[in-house]
């Protein structure tokens, strides 16, 4: 493994709620493990006028909340001698200079622009680096999600970080990627024998991805309402565990050969005309429910939301591959807020057998579950006797929980996704051609939906989305996986 350089790693956004909620508590854990080089500087930027006193204790404070039972005092105290904030308006070029004197001008120092604001200011903040002679080619921007909000406006920030970034400078995160499950995915299916012959069409009848939360917007409201589920996990996240089921093995494990098979996949999802999303989607809205046991309000009385919102909060929808792998076996997508369970998985159920010669108790068919949260792992159903004088057979499962197994804390996604960016490494980044190909396949879904005189169809928080959703699935002889 390669050791991760001296940095200088700038966060803009830096007191915003992913770095501290997600960004600076993922780098303490790389600290202290030890893998941190002792010259890794973190500067924060942002608007607001902060010493840097205040802003390490605030950084203090979000560590001892977000990094628990890991907060180690000692440590802290090294933690924060590489931390320091500065005061920049991303819309002022004035007040540049004090970031590139802060940096200096050691050409092969690696440093790092981690963008982690509104992408209406991606474009500001790009211009002015460049204008003040930060972007050296040791010099890696990464940009945050959500992309635009549709094709034209996600070309537009490429274009202009293109403008003075080089592609293999831009770092386009989806943290669904750096999960070690998702990873455990590929190592599932290149690193093994036993999976490939079955894992295509003439063996698998239909793929689950469902990416439930019981959280709903949670103050980030006025976000959410612009985006809505289909552009803030369909778009990303779902489309990307999507590719990586269904990829072909890439000819190495390098960045390029892995994204070029991904982005074959999304070329190959067949477009949904407007006449045919009616049918092939479901987008909910939540109203009032029990959360978690905890009663809750519906998504039209959390804060920021403008009433008669028809932004959705769940989606469900079923995607064709139309390849030579999965051409006839259905891909069906979920994701939603404020769900029964938390749960991300995605299940591969295989074709049933020609006859039955034996009877059953509850019989399922066979079928693997890769479950990313709560509790990675992998499970492969099956049927066996169940001990006694009958042939009677009854579902199990083969069970390899990850955390048992390898007896390590997993690694959050920031944590390897952030060293990826020091390190340079590129493969569990989203390439610009991969964007525009999800967001080309995503449009005209939102095109219809915004035509549509149809509201999202209301559910009760605390439940599986709208009946639309089973019905979505049973249509094709199909029910969700939901038996956790
Ligand atoms: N929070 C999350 O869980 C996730 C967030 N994201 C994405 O990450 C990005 C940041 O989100 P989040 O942290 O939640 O948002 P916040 O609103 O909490 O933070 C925004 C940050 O941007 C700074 N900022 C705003 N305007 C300027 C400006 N003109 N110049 C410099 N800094 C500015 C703010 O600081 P100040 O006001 O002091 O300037 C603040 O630090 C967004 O793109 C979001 O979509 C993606 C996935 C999950
Ligand atoms: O990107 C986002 O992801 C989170 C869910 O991430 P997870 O790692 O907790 O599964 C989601 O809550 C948020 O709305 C979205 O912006």
């Amino acid at each position: 493994m390669q050791a991760i350089p001296n940095f200088d790693l700038v966060i803009f956004g830096g007191n915003g709620d992913l770095a501290m909620r997600k960004l600076l508590p993922a780098l303490f854990h790389r600290h202290r493990d030890g893998d941190l080089p002792v010259d890794g500087r973190i500067l924060a930027v942002s608007r607001t006028e902060l010493t840097r006193e205040t802003f390490v204790a605030q950084v203090h404070d979000a560590l001892a909340d977000y990094v628990a039972e890991h907060f180690d005092a000692g440590l802290w105290a090294t933690f924060a001698e590489r931390l320091d904030y500065l005061r920049v308006d991303a819309n002022t070029a004035e007040d540049y200079a004090a970031l590139a004197d802060a940096l200096g001008d050691d050409p092969a120092r690696v440093r790092v622009f981690y963008l982690s604001t509104s992408p209406d200011l991606f474009s500001a903040i790009c211009r002015n680096l460049a204008a003040k002679g930060m972007v050296t080619p040791a010099t890696r921007v990464v940009l945050e999600k959500p992309l635009g909000r549709d094709l034209a406006s996600a070309q537009r920030i490429n274009e202009d970080v293109g403008a003075v970034f080089q592609e293999h400078q831009i770092y386009r995160i989806d943290h669904y990627l750096g999960k070690e499950t998702v990873q455990n995915m590929m190592a599932l299916r290149f690193g093994n024998s036993v999976f490939e012959p079955l894992w295509r069409r003439t063996w698998v009848s239909h793929v689950q991805i469902t990416v439930a939360e019981q959280l709903g917007v949670e103050g980030r409201g006025e976000f959410y309402n612009r985006a809505g589920a289909m552009r803030d996990m369909i778009q990303n996240h779902l489309l990307q565990l999507l590719c990586i089921v269904a990829m072909e093995p890439p000819a190495r494990m390098d960045q390029d050969a892995v994204r070029d098979e991904k982005l074959k996949i999304l070329r190959s999802l067949r477009p949904m005309s407007g006449a045919e999303v009616g049918a092939r989607t479901v987008r909910g809205q939540y109203r009032a429910g029990v959360s978690a046991g905890k009663p809750v309000p519906g998504y039209l009385d959390e804060p920021g939301i403008p009433s008669g919102s028809r932004t959705e909060t769940f989606v469900a929808l079923k995607a064709e591959i139309t390849n030579w792998r999965w051409a006839g076996t259905p891909f069906y997508l979920r994701t939603g807020k404020r769900m029964q369970e938390g749960v991300a998985e995605i299940v591969l159920y295989f074709r049933d057998m020609p006859m039955t010669l034996f009877p059953t108790v509850g019989g399922v068919p066979n079928r693997l579950v890769i479950r990313l949260q709560p509790d990675e792992g992998l499970r492969l159903d099956l049927m066996a006797k169940q001990p006694g004088d009958d042939m009677l057979l009854r579902p199990v499962g083969l069970n390899l929980n990850f955390a048992e197994t390898f007896r390590q804390r997993p690694m959050q996604a920031y944590e390897r996704l952030l060293t990826d960016v020091i390190r340079g490494r590129l493969a569990l980044f989203m390439r610009r051609d991969e964007l525009e190909a999800a967001w080309t396949w995503v449009e005209p879904i939102l095109h219809a939906w915004e035509a549509s005189s149809d509201s999202p169809k209301s559910y009760t928080a605390g439940t599986w989305g709208p009946a639309a959703a089973t019905a979505l699935i049973s249509r094709d002889g199909f029910a969700w996986h939901e038996d956790y």
